[in-house]
């Protein structure tokens, strides 16, 4: 990369431990049986300190591949997780440096690409648009653009030692030139040219990933989920490390790239990870039993056993170093089982498995004897003798503009509500649904007594407010649980900041909240036989629409606030039950118990219920009587007009907005350490500043020795 230096990981003494709760004395199947358990939930919790990585010491080189191994629970992904900032919950000890500036997990974080265990992509996306995503909301420095771009696959896989793409049988980019706007067309503006531009180098930038990562075959297939079969598990994870790869992230951390495929397209997984690694790029990944074919490919290997490093190093050295240890790979056997089988669990005589104390003893006599072998003190000369180049500022990850995010997320969202239409169906025939039934259940009320005319007019309204709310509540709640992964991912990974998501997702969901209710109010309104009035029907259908905007407005509360769906369908009576109690039939709120009135004056039921009792009954007559104002002064819907409480649904829809947005806010910020500006302008400069005093002090040393 021009301009740029390699960049080198280190860490030493770093420790990673959590809180987990304290085993309890009527834990497990000890002394205090029946009773003992019974006791158990009402005991005060206590936590204690669990450590998960112990004291690790190691660095990642740039230009190689470095696998990280070790049996299931040694801390793989926790290390991994750590050092790309996305392990947040315990607490961090030790030291991170990148080319010898001191860093963190958060640092890192703006420097790295991250391919986690199971990556959620839009199910309604095509692998090619997935990709393309990643290219235009984040994309890659301008300096390597070109280059990127210039160079061929072939190159890529050449400086690999690898065969080029073509020749496994995969596509071959088209042209790799990117054509030159204003020879083609003379006549366009040059803004327009400069689009057709990026959009040329968006889809051959995407082409090249699809070659790269042997996508070709289904490009253009969508990704699936569970529920809509697409792309095969294989075909996903490749498809998220060529979302890494085109960002041109100098660093990318993967965890498990190649674990659920078949040997073959685990084997092609890691020569492509191979072959980015060998462009400059610091490629760490954790790998489950590699065959002796991948193997020969990973250049450093890291073996973790009880959050310990018993080897980092060159993978060549590792059979050596096991043989020096006493245990020599036999001739034919795979070095990756032979080192768990011999070096892990026999060596030393690890007790029974699950005994914990006896392993974790084995873990630190193997961690000692690596540091004090020629492999750990010539590790250690590499982390005391960092790259000292410091980060350039093209390196850091990029954006792309707040509108460009906008426009695309739009785009987006339009997209995947046609491509999945079943949503938009659901609400459809929800409208047309619960308008003829409620239009059908109460026809003809105009014409009943007065009395029955009152309950029943009452009773239809009280439902159409409600089922309006709920209904709204219901399909966000239920749109946004499936699309959260997606959210939490992606945001975790820098694609868009938060309000273009948010911005976005309102303009995909109010046609929606509009169009419904005036299709329910549509027919239900005439059905039922509420008075000839247009401008009151109007009334009707704006009272509608306030209450689906109110509702959707909860509903992304509600989805952004709790976890899953189950713990929203939890809270959702919870919260909603008191509204409807308050809404201003069940119970004369002018009546009710003194202090839970102030129920009604937070509940959008109520003001929804009240605009269209007062639009209905106002100056309303019954076989010539003028028993409307009479009947809404019995009832105490309170002194507000009409207008004014369609204003308090819409106040109500704001105010829930802006807390949606809020815990929106907090979820990605929980979950992918986002922070302010000050904070990372303040974590970008000490990468971009001078190296750590320790590194420049011992620096200095060497040159006056040298002298
Ligand atoms: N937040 C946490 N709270 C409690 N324990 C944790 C937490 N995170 C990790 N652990 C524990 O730390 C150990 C290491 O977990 P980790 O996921 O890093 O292992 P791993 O080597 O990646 O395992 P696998 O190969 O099975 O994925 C496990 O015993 C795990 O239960």
């Amino acid at each position: 990369m021009e301009h740029t230096a390699p960049l080198q990981v280190s860490f030493e003494n770093l420790s990673y431990s959590v809180k987990v709760r304290a085993r309890s004395k009527h834990d497990g199947s000890g002394s205090g049986g029946i009773l003992g358990r019974v006791r158990a939930p009402f005991a005060r919790t206590s936590y204690e300190d669990k450590t998960i990585l112990h004291g690790l010491t190691g660095t990642f080189r740039p230009g190689r591949l470095t696998a990280i191994l070790g049996p299931s629970g040694s801390g793989k992904t926790t290390l991994l997780n750590l050092l790309a900032g996305h392990e947040q919950s315990g607490t961090v000890t030790g030291g991170i440096w990148v080319n010898g500036r001191p860093a963190s997990g958060a640092s890192l974080r703006l420097l790295a690409g991250y391919v986690s265990q199971d990556d959620v992509i839009l199910p309604t996306q095509t692998v090619r648009e997935a990709i393309e995503m990643s290219i235009i909301l984040r994309p890659p420095p301008l300096s390597t653009e070109s280059q990127e771009t210039s160079d061929g696959i072939a190159a890529l896989g050449a400086a690999a030692g690898l065969r080029a793409a073509g020749e496994e049988g995969l596509p071959m980019p088209v042209s790799m030139e990117v054509p030159r706007p204003a020879q083609d067309a003379p006549k366009e503006g040059a803004a327009a040219a400069r689009r057709r531009g990026k959009d040329a180098h968006v889809e051959q930038t995407g082409a090249h990933a699809i070659a790269l990562l042997g996508l070709g075959r289904c490009q253009d297939t969508r990704v699936g989920d569970s529920a809509d079969k697409g792309i095969s598990g294989g075909e996903r994870k490749r498809t998220a490390i060529a979302q890494e790869w085109v960002t041109q992230a100098p660093i990318m951390f993967l965890d498990e790239p190649t674990s659920g495929l078949d040997a073959y397209s685990a084997l092609m997984v890691a020569k492509q990870l191979k072959s980015i690694a060998a462009r400059g790029r610091t490629v760490v990944a954790v790998v489950h039993q590699p065959s002796s074919e991948m193997f020969e490919l990973i250049d450093d290997l890291l073996v973790l056993l009880e959050g310990r490093i018993v080897y980092l190093g060159p993978r060549a050295g590792l059979v050596d170093y096991v043989a020096a240890l006493g245990l020599p790979c036999a001739m034919y056997s795979n070095p990756a089982d032979h080192i768990f089988n011999a070096v892990l669990f026999a060596h030393g005589g690890v007790a029974t498995p699950g005994s914990r104390a006896t392993t974790a003893e084995h873990a630190d006599q193997l961690q000692l004897m690596w540091r004090q072998s020629e492999a750990g003190v010539q590790l250690q000369a590499l982390v005391d003798g960092p790259e000292l180049a410091p980060v350039h500022a093209s390196q850091f990850r990029r954006t792309s503009p707040a509108l460009a995010q906008l426009r695309y997320l739009t785009w987006r969202g339009a997209q995947n509500a046609l491509r999945n239409p079943l949503v938009i169906n659901m609400r459809l025939g929800q409208a047309v649904f619960f308008g003829l039934l409620i239009g059908f259940i109460f026809l003809n009320t105009d014409d009943r007594p007065a009395d029955v005319l009152k309950q029943n007019f009452s009773g239809a309204l009280f439902f159409v407010a409600t089922s309006n709310f709920l209904l709204a509540v219901l399909s966000v709640v239920t749109a946004f649980a499936g699309e959260r992964l997606v959210f939490l991912r992606e945001s975790q990974g820098g694609y868009y900041a938060l309000p273009a998501y948010f911005l976005s997702k309102n303009i995909i969901e109010l046609p929606i909240q509009v169009i419904m209710p005036i299709i329910y109010s549509s027919i239900s309104y005439w059905l039922l036989g509420l008075r000839h009035d247009g401008v009151k029907f109007i009334v009707y259908t704006v009272t509608a629409i306030a209450l689906n905007l109110c509702g959707f407005s909860f509903g992304l509360f509600l989805a952004a606030t709790f976890e899953d769906v189950s713990a929203v369908m939890t809270a959702l009576p919870i919260m909603f039950l008191p509204f409807f109690l308050f809404g201003g039939l069940l119970v004369n709120t002018g009546n009710s118990t003194v202090w839970l009135r102030w129920i009604q004056w937070i509940s959008p039921i109520k003001y929804g219920y009240t605009a269209i009792m007062k639009n209905q009954f106002a100056g309303f007559y019954i076989d010539g009587q003028p028993v409307g104002d009479a009947y809404l002064d019995a009832v105490q819907l309170g002194p507000f007009s009409v207008g004014v409480n369609i204003v308090f649904v819409l106040a109500l829809a704001f105010a829930t907005w802006v807390a949606a947005y809020l815990s929106l806010m907090r979820l990605a910020r929980k979950s992918s350490g986002i922070h302010s500006r000050s904070r990372t302008r303040k974590l970008r400069q000490e990468l971009e500043g001078p190296p750590d005093a320790r590194f420049v002090a011992r620096d200095k040393g060497a040159d006056t020795a040298a002298e």
